[in-house]
């Protein structure tokens, strides 16, 4: 090999080293700090030490005196989509994606050079393709979990008359500024059920919503919805989160402040607190009224901002004694379903909780 093939080769492999190193960093941390997976944050960090140890194999002053990087004609190119990572999915994607391609092009260009070091990167290599696809694997949830820690109106809604007349709602919830819709109708069949729970997927994935089903766990997952909604008399969390697997949410009713806390240490992603009025869609024979809210706007906003959902009987009439109470968000049916201009009155009320 010539000096200067010689000089290229180390070249290449001091760049592709780094750009490796610095990938695994990358989804390493979205492991350790984003999902607090110390096994996948684990794994990562092994792999990290092993790509540095295979590549401390090269003398390291041939590393660095090849390397140029005021000289590198590949920094000035620069396409759009490698600066837009809309959200940390993007990111961990793109750190899987140029890890994978820099052990490779590590692997090739180091046969020449030290075979066992291209051994030992290959290995770390596959070892690699596990480690992020168990990570790409968890970023549903990490999507899911953060849209809901941005939802301030969630809406509950029921299959309608028909396919069109549901799409047509569900669309004008999100246009109004719904950040989370709920399928809930306890009197349409099961056929009619799943077939508007994939709708309502499909117009949320769309639009960047979410999409939650009433107490059918088995409809959430088969139509891929976001999640579940359950009450204190239905499935467990722990038995719908059997069903929906970690990446999927489950939010839990609750009617007092000892209900809130087991919610959450029971792995629900969101509760829903009430009823504070009483309302126009289900009566009740007790309301928690502002006195829990209250307490458990305490509580959340200390638990880490537990997203707490205030429910029943809420109206632009009453909203602002919900917010007086410490609540942001809130979950309404007839407030939105009853009005003459359902959108306006969704977006009223949205702009009121931003506020
Ligand atoms: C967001 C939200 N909060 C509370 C409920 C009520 O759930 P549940 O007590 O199970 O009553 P039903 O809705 O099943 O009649 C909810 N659906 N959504
Ligand atoms: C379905 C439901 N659950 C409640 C609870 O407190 O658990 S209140 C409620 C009704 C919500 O509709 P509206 O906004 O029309 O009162
Ligand atoms: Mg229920």
């Amino acid at each position: 090999m010539t000096d200067e093939s010689l000089r290229a080769t180390y070249r290449i492999l001091d760049a592709s080293a780094n750009r490796a190193l610095e990938g695994l960093r990358t989804m390493e941390e979205f492991a350790r700090f984003g999902l607090n997976d110390g096994d996948l944050s684990g794994q990562l960090k092994s792999i990290r030490h092993a790509v540095t140890a295979a590549i401390e194999r090269l003398p390291r002053e041939l590393r660095l005196s090849a390397r140029d990087t005021p000289g590198d004609v590949g920094t000035l190119i620069g396409e759009a989509s490698e600066y837009h990572r809309a959200t940390a999915s993007d990111v961990v994607a793109a750190a899987a994606s140029r890890t994978a391609q820099s052990l490779r092009v590590i692997e090739e260009y180091g046969k020449m050079i030290d075979p066992v070091m291209a051994t030992e990167i290959e290995r770390n290599r596959y070892r690699c393709y596990t480690a992020a696809s168990q990570l790409e694997l968890r970023m549903p949830a990490q999507r899911r979990r953060e849209r809901l820690m941005t939802s301030l109106l969630y809406v509950l809604t029921d299959a309608g008359p028909d396919e069109p007349t549901f799409q047509a709602t569900v669309t004008e919830l999100y246009q109004g500024g719904a950040d989370v819709v709920q399928l809930r109708d306890h009197k349409v069949d099961d056929r009619t059920l799943i077939a508007r729970a994939m709708q309502g997927t499909q117009i949320a994935a769309q639009v960047g919503g979410l999409f939650i089903v009433n107490d059918r766990a088995d409809i959430a997952l088969a139509a891929g919805a976001d999640g579940v909604h359950v009450g204190q008399d239905e499935l467990p969390v722990s038995v719908a989160r059997r069903i929906l697997g970690p990446n999927r949410l489950i939010g839990l009713s609750t009617h007092s402040i000892q209900q809130a806390r087991e919610a959450r240490s029971s792995g629900a992603d969101y509760i829903g607190c009430g009823p504070v009025f009483s309302g126009r869609t289900k009566s009740f024979d007790d309301y928690v009224g502002t006195d829990l809210l209250r307490e458990v706007s305490k509580w959340s906003l200390g638990a880490d901002r537990y997203p707490a959902f205030a429910i029943g009987g809420i109206e632009a009439s009453n909203l602002d004694q919900v917010i007086e109470a410490g609540f942001r968000r809130i979950a309404v049916t007839g407030a939105v379903r009853d009005a003459a201009d359902p959108a306006a009155a969704a977006r009223e009320l949205k702009q009121r909780l931003a506020r």
